[in-house]
C-alpha cells in the first residue's frame, strides 16, 4: 500500500496540463524517459485529465492518485522492464490520442482500458522471458504455463490485485456493464503484449488494414486495440537514435543476464540471450525488420497522422545497418562493448 502522505501530496496538487509539465510533451518526438521519476505519477494524472477520462468516468482524484502510485510501486527494477518503460508505453498511448483522431476509431471505455493497460502491462516483471519461467519451473509457470503467456497473465493478475485494493479501483464508479467491459479489455490487451500472440494475429492485422478498419466490426476493434498496445510497447523505437540505442543496451542487459543464469544451470541458451554469441546490431536489424517495422507500417496505414513514427523506426533501422557495417570494417566486437561507441 502507498502512504497517505504520498497520496495526499499527489492529489492535493492542482493537476497541470501535460504541456505545462513539458512544452513538447504532446509531440511524437518527445522522449518520456526525460521526465524525472518523481514527476511521473503527476504526469499520469495530467494525461488522464487531458484525455478527458477523469471527467468522463468521474474518476475520484485520490483514487486515481492511489492507483498511479500503487502501479508504479508494483514494478521492480530490472534494466528495462521497470516503471520507466511502463510510463513511456502509456505516454505513447497519450501521443496517439493527441496526434490522431483516435476517438473516431475507439470509444472512450476502450481508450480508458488501453491507457490503464499500458500502465499495468508489465507490472512485477522480473527481467526474464516466458520460456525462462517454464524452463526454470518458476511459481508463475506453475500457475499459468498451461494457458501460455505466463508473464502476461501474472501482469494482469497483479493489476487486478491493485484494482481490488481499497481506494485504488479507478473503474469503481462505472455502471456494471462498462465495468465488466473495462476489465475484459484490460485482460485481453495485457495478454496481447506477448509478442508470440502478436505474431499469431499478424495476418489478421494485415487483412484488417487491407480491407480498411470497420469500427462496426467487433473483431476489428479488438485487433486495433492489440495493434495499438504493441505499438505503445515498442514505441521506444519511434524516438531518436540515442534513445533507440540506449533501449537496446537495457534490453540486452536483461537478455544476457538471463543467458548467464541459463548457462549456470546447464540449460541451452538462445543466441539472442548469449553474450558470447549475440551480435547486437544484427539482432536489432532483425527485430526492427521482422517485428517493429511491420507494426508501425500497419499503424501508419490506419492512422496516417502517425506516419512520422514509421519514418523514425526506418531511420533507426538504417542507423543499426551503418553501425553494423562500421563495426565490421573495424573488425570490432558487436557485443555489449559496442554501446561504449557512438
Ligand atoms: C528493441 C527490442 N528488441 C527486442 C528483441 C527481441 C525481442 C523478442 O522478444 N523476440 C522474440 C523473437 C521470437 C518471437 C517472439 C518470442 C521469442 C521468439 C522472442 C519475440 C523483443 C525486443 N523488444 C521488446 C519487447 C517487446 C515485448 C516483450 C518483450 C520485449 Cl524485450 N521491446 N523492445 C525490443
Ligand atoms: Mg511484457
Ligand atoms: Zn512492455
Amino acid at each position: 500500500m502507498v502512504s497517505n502522505e504520498e497520496v495526499f501530496h499527489l492529489f492535493s496538487m492542482p493537476v497541470p496540463r501535460p504541456t505545462e509539465m513539458h512544452p513538447d510533451m504532446a509531440s511524437f518526438s518527445f522522449t518520456p524517459r526525460s521526465i524525472p521519476y518523481d514527476q511521473t505519477a503527476l504526469a499520469v494524472l495530467s494525461m488522464f485529465e487531458d484525455m478527458g477520462l477523469t471527467a468522463r468516468f468521474r474518476i475520484n482524484k485520490d483514487v486515481l492518485s492511489r492507483f498511479a502510485l500503487m502501479v508504479r510501486k508494483g514494478y521492480r527494477e530490472p534494466p528495462y522492464h521497470n516503471w520507466a518503460h511502463a510510463f513511456a508505453v502509456a505516454h505513447f498511448c497519450y501521443l496517439m490520442f493527441k496526434n490522431t483522431q483516435l476517438l473516431n476509431y475507439l470509444d472512450e471505455i476502450e481508450l480508458f482500458a488501453l491507457f490503464a493497460a499500458c500502465l499495468c502491462h508489465d507490472i512485477d516483471h522480473r527481467g526474464t522471458t516466458n520460456s525462462f519461467q517454464v524452463a526454470s519451473g518458476s511459481v508463475l509457470a506453475a500457475l499459468y504455463c498451461s494457458e501460455g503467456s505466463v508473464m502476461e497473465r501474472h501482469h494482469f493478475a497483479q493489476s487486478m490485485c491493485i484494482l481490488n485494493t481499497e481506494g485504488c479501483n479507478i473503474f469503481i464508479d462505472l455502471p456494471r456493464k462498462e465495468y465488466e467491459k473495462a476489465l475484459d479489455l484490460m485482460r485481453d490487451i495485457i495478454l496481447a503484449t506477448d509478442l508470440s500472440h502478436h505474431l499469431r494475429i499478424m495476418k489478421d492485422l494485415e487483412t484488417m488494414a487491407e480491407e480498411g478498419y470497420d469500427k462496426k466490426n467487433p473483431r476489428h476493434r479488438s485487433l486495433l486495440l492489440f495493434l495499438l498496445m504493441t505499438s505503445c510497447d515498442l514505441s521506444d523505437q519511434t524516438k531518436n537514435w540515442t534513445n533507440s540505442k540506449k533501449i537496446a543496451e537495457l534490453i540486452y542487459q536483461e537478455f544476457f543476464s538471463q543467458g548467464d543464469l541459463e548457462k549456470a544451470t546447464g540449460r541451452d541458451v538462445q543466441e539472442m540471450m548469449d553474450r558470447d554469441r549475440a551480435c547486437i546490431p544484427l539482432l536489432q536489424i532483425d527485430f526492427l525488420n521482422k517485428i517493429a517495422l511491420p507494426v508501425f507500417r500497419l499503424l501508419a496505414k490506419i492512422f496516417p497522422d502517425a506516419s512520422e513514427v514509421l519514418q523514425a523506426v526506418l531511420s533507426n533501422r538504417d542507423k543499426w545497418e551503418c553501425l553494423n557495417t562500421k563495426l565490421l570494417e573495424m573488425n570490432a566486437p558487436r557485443d555489449m562493448t559496442m554501446f561504449d561507441m557512438d
